[in-house]
């Protein structure tokens, strides 16, 4: 029997640099049971400057795609499945916001919003709805955090967490106007970097709900523009009496010698996440964004060497083809999938909506602790 594809349309807002990644990832050709083509962009650039984006990507959509220079117009024009928002953090919120009004699904990029306040508003709203939202998360849905989230309950309690993730993505040479140097554009390692680090935290607690927040403390870079926050640490304490911990640090200027170009292929010796466990520990090496292996040293007495020694393990799960930011698009289109035609009639579903809203969650604390403030109109939910 022949299996149907199912084709998701996608309409993208934004033509970031992120957006380019996305767009090669999704429009690679695969045998699976989703197809993914790019129907529609929107941007605040020109058409001829959308023209030649589009023209430097390969496997596009051979009907063309259609360029629309307003998002509400795209929004009324339809012809795609879920809108993908990319563009700077504090702009997260109205933009979905608008696109769910409009009754479609979202992926939106992480932060999903500027704090918890936003997403649990943007949640109510999907689901009243009746739309698909999700954060585009896209670590969670990659192999090896599959296979972690597998073998959690072997490794036992988790007591201790140490999660990093440090890239020099700011430096002085960088236009003053760039989303990572701009306070007003969200600039800041905690929301760009943080959130990441800080959900390994909730994968290696299994989504505790008693994770909380501790202490926190920035040391600020001067971007020459705005003071924005970099080397961040941020300690957690989790189950019921305490007995759980995760030290999480940033930094978007450690270490300084690696140029951001090279930024992801480094070859650190030093893991970005360590999973001390009452039988296991387990550690990921860098970039934690993207892992395709994780180290594990059994250390539990009947799992013992002969000679009594820790049994070592390494296991590889690649990432399958291309960046890997595909597997979070079939996971919201399988969705989009199963509610058929009906845009907006079906129930409202956030995808990973929990996580989201925990992480966002300890990012507010940790922001309150450690003096992390944006203007208030970027945080109005
Ligand atoms: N998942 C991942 O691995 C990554 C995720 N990200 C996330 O993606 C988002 C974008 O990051 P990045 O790609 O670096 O961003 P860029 O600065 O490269 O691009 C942002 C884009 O947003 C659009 N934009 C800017 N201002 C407005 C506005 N006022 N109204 C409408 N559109 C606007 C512009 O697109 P246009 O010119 O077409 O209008 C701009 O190019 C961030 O939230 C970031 O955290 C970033 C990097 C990696
Ligand atoms: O999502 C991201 O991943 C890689 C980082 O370099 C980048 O700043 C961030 O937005």
């Amino acid at each position: 029997m022949t299996e149907t594809k199912f084709t998701c349309r996608w309409a993208l807002l934004g033509l970031s640099n992120i957006a380019k990644t996305f767009l090669d990832d999704l429009t690679i050709p695969q045998d699976g049971t989703i197809q993914h083509i790019v129907s529609c962009v929107s941007t605040t650039s020109s058409k001829e400057k959308a023209q030649q984006w589009l023209a430097e990507r390969s496997n596009l959509n051979p009907g063309g795609v259609k360029i629309y220079t307003t998002f509400e117009e795209m929004l009324q024009g339809g012809g795609f499945d879920v809108v993908y928002i990319s563009t700077p953090h504090p702009l997260h919120y109205a933009h979905a916001k608008a696109a769910i009004k409009h009754r479609r699904h979202v992926l939106v990029e992480k932060p999903a919003t500027m704090n918890k306040a936003q997403f649990e508003t943007l949640s109510e709203l999907a689901k009243s709805a009746g739309v698909v939202l999700m954060e585009a998360m896209w670590t969670r849905y990659l192999p090896v955090v599959q296979y972690l989230q597998e073998i959690l309950p072997q490794i036992g309690k988790v007591k201790r967490v140490f999660s990093d993730l440090s890239v020099p993505i700011a430096d002085e040479d960088m236009p003053r106007s760039s989303r990572l140097l701009d306070k007003q554009a969200g600039a800041g390692a905690m929301l760009d970097m943080g959130v990441y680090a800080l959900t390994w935290v909730d994968l290696a607690f299994n989504g505790s709900p008693s994770t909380k927040v501790a202490f926190a403390q920035t040391i600020p870079y001067d971007s020459g523009k705005d003071l924005i926050d970099d080397i961040n640490t941020v300690v957690l304490n989790s189950g019921e009496d305490g007995g759980q911990v995760a030290i999480v640090t940033t930094s978007m200027t450690l270490p300084g010698s690696t140029k951001h170009s090279d930024k992801l292929a480094v070859d650190k010796v030093a893991p970005s996440v360590r999973i001390e466990a009452e039988n296991a520990q387990v550690s990921i090496p860098f970039p934690l964004i993207r892992p395709q292996e994780l180290h594990i040293e059994w250390y539990n007495k009947d799992r013992l060497n002969g000679d009594g020694s820790e049994v070592r393990e390494t296991v590889s799960k690649p990432v399958e083809r291309g960046w890997g930011l595909w597997y979070q698009a079939d996971v919201i289109a399988g969705e989009v999938q199963k509610r058929g035609a009906s845009r907006g009639q079906g129930t409202g579903l956030v995808i990973g909506g929990d996580e989201t809203v925990r992480v966002l969650g300890w990012m507010d604390t940790a922001r309150i602790l450690s003096g992390i403030v944006y203007d208030d109109a970027l945080e109005a939910a």
